[in-house]
């Protein structure tokens, strides 16, 4: 299962097009951020701080499922509501309603400032009066986003508390999966109030792998052909991760013995590109300056990986039109190749994809998987420990193995994704790149 995720835009289109009233959105947006509150924190007394907003509706709304669910709750804002809905909201509210700049704290905080409409930072004072309401309490629980997060950038506009829990309504937004922001979501949760969120935007979820036919072979089980460079560390560990990702044959082409390479992998003299048998180039990983690599795995009909140093050779994207060619850049590789594309960077990995008509992998803590047809996946949170060398090789080995089993190129680019970050995420914190080939 993928989460869909949409822009504020898109979001206000779909809650537009739902079969019910936007009233009725926020009465169960409302409601489910003070079940999740309660089920998160237990019952601990509460502070709401409510914006001007629907986001501050949604707040007055949670405040009075909360007093009815028994919780000694209070009600802060720092502005009266400035939309009918969180007018007819506040209305609905029979308890006090205190001044944001003198309520007291209280062990439990829910944030409902600002949401999808955010225009700019909170002002310096409302900022670090947030924070040390934040600071004062146990558990702060941020109704759709935490307030002074961009949503569609994941920029943080002021000073962002990180919140315990986020409950995102109707949908994620790209903030919930974007750095800086995806680190200040705490646990996030998704709350259905019953919009129809299509999207080709989405969260990678677990992939469904090809399964093994019972008669396979290794040739129908995938062929993945890495061409070796100047520094065969680099493409042992790829080839390594194609092995032990389900991978029928890993054949390396290399002009000296790679002593690193496992016994299971095939070294070969010989380039081999016309085999048809191929299911899957892989080039780049420790290429170094050997552009004719990238020259000749591009005269090859076959499916590609094109990784690391490979990237900085491409010199025009165009060059990859009709390559059948999944990229793996980090923000280095990215704007050596693409240059600086404007926008978001979910807005710039689509726009890389669409001048190279190539599945684009924009790596980082928030890996994104961007197709030329406007599909785009958001990796889940991966652990930092992941940030060492050598674990874009495996990544890029992972991939080029999906792909030689028949995965098209996009569900492969966000299937290796997602095992990357679990095989991580088991290799546990004192990990090595080496280490991550015996956790996929
Ligand atoms: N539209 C709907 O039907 C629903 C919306 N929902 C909630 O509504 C939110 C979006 O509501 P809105 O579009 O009203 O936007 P927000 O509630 O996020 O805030 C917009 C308001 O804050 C003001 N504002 C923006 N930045 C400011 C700043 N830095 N300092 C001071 N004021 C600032 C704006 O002028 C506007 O009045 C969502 O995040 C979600 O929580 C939910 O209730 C579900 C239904
Ligand atoms: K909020």
């Amino acid at each position: 299962m993928s989460r869909p995720i949409l822009t504020a835009a898109a979001m206000r289109r779909a809650e537009a097009a739902a079969p019910v009233g936007l009233d009725l959105l926020m009465e169960r947006a409302g409601q489910s951020l003070a079940e999740a509150a309660l089920r998160f924190a237990g019952p601990m007394p509460a502070l709401v701080l409510c914006g001007p907003g629907n986001n501050g509706g949604d707040g007055y709304v949670a405040a009075r499922h909360l007093a009815k669910l028994g919780l000694d709750v209070r009600v802060a804002t720092l502005a009266e509501p400035a939309t009918d809905l969180a007018r007819a909201a506040r209305e609905q509210w029979t308890g006090r309603v205190e001044a944001l700049a003198t309520a007291e704290p209280a062990p439990l905080l829910i944030d409902c400032l600002f949401g999808t409409g955010l225009k700019r930072g909170l002002e310096a004072s409302l900022a670090s009066r947030f924070k040390a309401l934040a600071a004062s309490a146990s558990l702060l629980v941020a109704a759709d986003l935490p307030s002074g997060v961009e949503a569609d950038s994941g920029a943080l506009l002021s000073d962002v508390p990180a919140a315990d829990l986020t409950l995102a309504f109707g949908a994620l937004k790209p903030a919930h999966r974007l750095m800086p922001a995806m680190a200040r979501m705490g646990r996030l949760v998704l709350a259905d109030i019953g919009i129809a969120a299509d999207s080709q935007w989405h969260e990678i979820g677990a992939p469904v792998l090809p399964a093994i036919a019972a008669d396979a072979h290794k040739y129908s089980r995938g062929l993945v052909h890495a061409l070796a460079g100047t520094m065969p560390g680099a493409i042992a560990l790829s080839a390594g991760a194609a092995a032990r990702s389900g991978a029928g044959y890993v054949r390396v082409s290399t002009s000296k013995p790679i002593a690193a390479l496992p016994l299971a992998v095939v070294q070969t003299g010989d380039a081999k590109l016309s085999d048809p048998r191929i299911g899957c180039l892989l080039v780049g990983p420790g290429m170094g300056d050997l552009p004719q690599l990238l020259t000749l795995a591009l005269t090859s009909h076959a499916p590609k990986v094109i990784d690391a140093d490979a990237i900085r050779h491409v010199g025009e994207p165009a060059r990859l039109k009709g390559q059948d060619a999944i990229l793996t850049p980090h923000a280095g590789e990215f704007s050596a190749l693409f240059g600086e594309l404007p926008g978001t960077k979910a807005e710039q990995a689509l726009a890389a994809a669409e001048a190279s008509g190539a599945v684009i992998v924009f790596k980082g803590a928030d890996t994104l998987v961007a197709a030329p047809d406007g599909r785009l996946g958001f990796a889940p949170p991966a652990p930092a420990w992941l940030a060492t060398a050598g674990t874009g090789d495996v990544l890029a080995g992972i991939i080029a193995a999906l792909r030689a089993r028949g995965m098209p190129a996009f569900e492969a680019a966000c299937a290796g994704v997602w095992l990357h970050g679990r095989a991580a995420e088991r290799a546990g914190p004192t990990m090595t790149a080496d280490d991550l080939l015996a956790h996929l």
